[in-house]
């Protein structure tokens, strides 16, 4: 039985991230993509040049055209973009509680381009993290969404704390902005008290660009293919691992992380991630 997938999110123009990394991902993984497009943006690996947000009652038709269709095992959100688009992608996932639902809480794009207004915040943080299966800031997002700064893994604990107070049933905290360590480490922690810190190597490339929306469309492709929560996350670690090793040196910015990666290497690197237990 084929696996089925939808991403709603913004399309990047430059292909690296948004809607088209999800896609990307998702057939690398073998699921079946569908998508509920949120905003246009004209993006290239220098940055974002344009944002064009989709009525958000054009975003609420997607959704519903797709789910009362298609049988979507697993739901990803990446740039909602504002208040309104939040809202109605909230209420028409409301009605479909037992799909698991994974939210990128994606705020600025690498070049630093707003990809969600200041005052959608708020309704970010009431109307969709209560709902969420699990939530993928990286620490930038984490520290908008809690008021507190991060700059160790300690940091990261009570972060990870108090976003999980927030109401989803999980939290995995990207660690990809810590430059102060020679590795990219991720936390990753449940509301029944579950977690452990998942850490690969520091790989020196400028060939970052949708790494977040990649990372998140790996583990939303996993549970839509039945895998529990914690396979799914490990998954996708060793899936961004490839991907970011193997970058393509493409435009004259931050060339985008190679989505075949994975499949090419064949199997799991397990090498190269560390698995920590805090427990
Ligand atoms: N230079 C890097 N080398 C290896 N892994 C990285 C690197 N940068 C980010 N990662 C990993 O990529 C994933 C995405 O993280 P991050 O960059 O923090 O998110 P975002 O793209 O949302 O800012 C995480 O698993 C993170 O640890
Ligand atoms: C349309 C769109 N959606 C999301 C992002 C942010 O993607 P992310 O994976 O966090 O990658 P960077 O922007 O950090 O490279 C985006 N840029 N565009």
């Amino acid at each position: 039985m084929t696996s089925v997938a939808l991403t709603i999110a913004g399309s990047d123009s430059g292909g690296g991230a948004g809607i088209q990394a999800d896609l990307k991902t998702f057939q690398e993984l073998g699921v079946f993509g569908t998508s509920a497009l949120t905003a246009i943006t004209a993006q290239n690996t220098l940055g974002v040049h344009a944002v064009q947000p989709v009525d958000p009652k054009t975003v609420a038709a997607q959704i519903r055209a797709v789910l009362d269709d298609l049988p979507v095992t697993a739901i990803k959100t990446g740039m909602l973009f504002s208040d309104e688009i939040i809202r109605i992608v909230a209420e028409e996932l409301k009605s479909f509680p037992s799909i698991p639902l994974v939210i990128d809480p994606v705020m600025i794009a690498k070049g630093g381009a707003s990809l969600l207004q200041n005052e959608a915040v708020l309704a970010l943080c009431k109307q969709l993290l209560p709902i969420a299966t699990l939530i993928t800031p990286n620490i930038p997002e984490a520290e908008v969404l809690t008021g507190q700064s991060i700059h160790s893994e300690e940091d990261m604990e009570v972060a990870a704390k108090a976003l999980l107070s927030m109401g989803p049933s999980a939290i995995l905290l990207k660690g990809g902005h810590r430059e102060d360590v020679p590795f990219a480490e991720d936390l990753f922690m449940t509301a029944d008290g579950e977690h452990f810190l998942m850490r690969s190597k520091r790989i020196a490339t400028p060939n970052t660009h949708g790494t977040g929306c990649t990372f998140a469309a790996a583990i939303t492709a996993e549970l839509a293919k039945g895998h529990s929560l914690e396979d799914a996350v490990v998954t996708a670690k060793h899936f961004i691992h490839a991907a970011i090793e193997d970058g393509i040196e493409l435009g004259n910015g931050h060339g985008p992380t190679n989505h075949a990666a994975y499949r090419k290497s064949g199997q799991l690197k397990t090498k190269e991630v560390e698995l920590i237990e805090r427990n």
